[in-house]
């Protein structure tokens, strides 16, 4: 099973590599938020307009050094299936459709913008900008674990490239200038997955959501769930910055960094006194879920991100040996609809009499596999 949808360029996708707090931290993001002067913001903006910024902006990228880094295309020109995989990487944003429901057939995510969107990506992934979403730049860049450093450091070089051939709206006042004024100022959102099921587990969520949300940080989920209830697919959980106008783009990003580093510090905390005082629940949990990924034929997308952030607690708990974070984290986006599609239809595979005439059963055998493939060496500590 070689052919992964997640090896570009013949680099392995940045979630494939360790990060540093990876037992809770799974991975960070910086995207910056900018708009060119003398044209109208997105939401106000005319079809022509909107042409006209999607063409410089993908001229502006031609004109950067080693230009073929870059892949510039308009995201109505690719296929449903493509758009999506986008989606399950984070780089095009995700429709209301696709957090309700991870098992459902793919969504339409064009219909949510006026115009249609464009999107650069960098061949190695690392560095991608979306044009005419909810500004008419975002630029963003991903790392595993915690760590703002270097995707900031990424986001930087190319908000400066561009800035060799475009004009940003900025004012001296505000900083720069945005569709929501909550991006008004460094236009810069910090954000990070974290696995907080010590925190679920010991039903300590509540007061480290409140928290957080004291401090103008957001919490949602990544996967899906319903943040009023509490409850988070796998205890997979979304915090990001709500303002860029407070202080230098440096305090924000410390500030923030010391916000996720307090919550991993109480989510280790609470799994290591769940550890001690609830063994047995806890074996439990992940061995019930080790085993359902060894035996079963046939495993959905939510199962599988249940199944992943069990294995995750047991790995940190020194119940399961023989798997990484990185490589838990890399199943995440691994087992989403669009990938293993893609692994389906490239990877030459062949299936059960009874489950080969139904395309449903197909993509959930493959996931089946592919799961049983990554805990090939994974095994159980007593
Ligand atoms: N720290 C992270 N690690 C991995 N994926 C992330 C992280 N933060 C956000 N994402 C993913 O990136 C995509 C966009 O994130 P999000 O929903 O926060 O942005 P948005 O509000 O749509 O757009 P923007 O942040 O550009 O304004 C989503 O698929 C989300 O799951």
């Amino acid at each position: 099973m070689s052919s992964h949808p997640d090896t570009l360029a013949g680099q392995e996708a940045w979630y494939a590599y360790e990060g540093p707090e990876q037992d809770v931290v799974l991975s960070s993001r910086v995207r910056l938020a900018r708009n060119l002067a003398n044209f109208p913001f997105p939401p106000c903006e005319k079809e022509d307009d909107a042409q006209r910024v999607q063409s410089l902006v993908f001229d502006s990228f031609s004109r950067m050094e080693h230009p073929d880094r870059f892949q510039a295309v308009g995201v109505n020109e690719l296929e449903l299936r493509s758009q999506q995989l986008l989606v399950e990487r984070g780089l095009l944003p995700e429709c209301a459709a696709d957090k309700r429901d991870l098992n459902a057939p793919d969504a339409d995510i064009l219909r949510s913008y006026a115009h249609p969107l464009g999107i650069v990506v960098r061949t190695d992934g690392y560095v991608s900008c979306l044009v005419n979403g909810q500004d008419h730049v975002h630029i963003c860049s991903f790392a595993s674990g915690l760590d703002l450093t270097s995707p900031r450091q990424r986001c930087r070089e190319i908000d400066a490239a561009l800035q060799r051939t475009l004009q940003f709206a900025a004012s001296y006042d505000f900083g720069f200038l945005t569709t929501s004024l909550r991006d008004t100022g460094s236009g810069m959102k910090l954000s990070a997955h974290m696995l907080l099921s010590g925190l679920s587990l010991a039903q300590q969520l509540r007061s480290v959501v409140d928290d957080l949300k004291s401090k103008n940080y957001g919490v949602s989920c990544s996967f899906a769930g319903n943040m009023n209830q509490g409850s988070s697919l796998g205890a997979y959980y979304k915090i990001s910055s709500e303002q860029a106008f407070n202080g230098c783009e440096e305090d924000q990003l410390a500030e923030f960094a010391a916000a996720i580093r307090s919550v991993a510090e109480s989510e280790r905390k609470f799994r290591s006194e769940f550890a001690e005082n609830k063994p047995t629940v806890l074996r439990n949990i992940v061995y019930r879920m080790f085993a359902a990924v060894k035996y079963s034929r046939f495993i959905s997308c939510s199962e599988a991100i249940d199944m992943i952030s069990a294995l995750h607690t047991g790995c940190s708990a020194g119940l399961i040996e023989g798997i990484t974070y990185s490589e838990l984290n890399a199943l995440l986006y691994r087992v989403r609809n669009a990938h293993v599609d893609f692994l389906n239809r490239n990877g030459g595979f062949s299936y059960e009499r009874d489950v080969v005439q139904d395309p449903n059963l197909i993509i959930a055998r493959l996931r089946a596999l592919i799961m049983q493939e990554a805990l090939e060496s994974a095994q159980i500590c007593a």
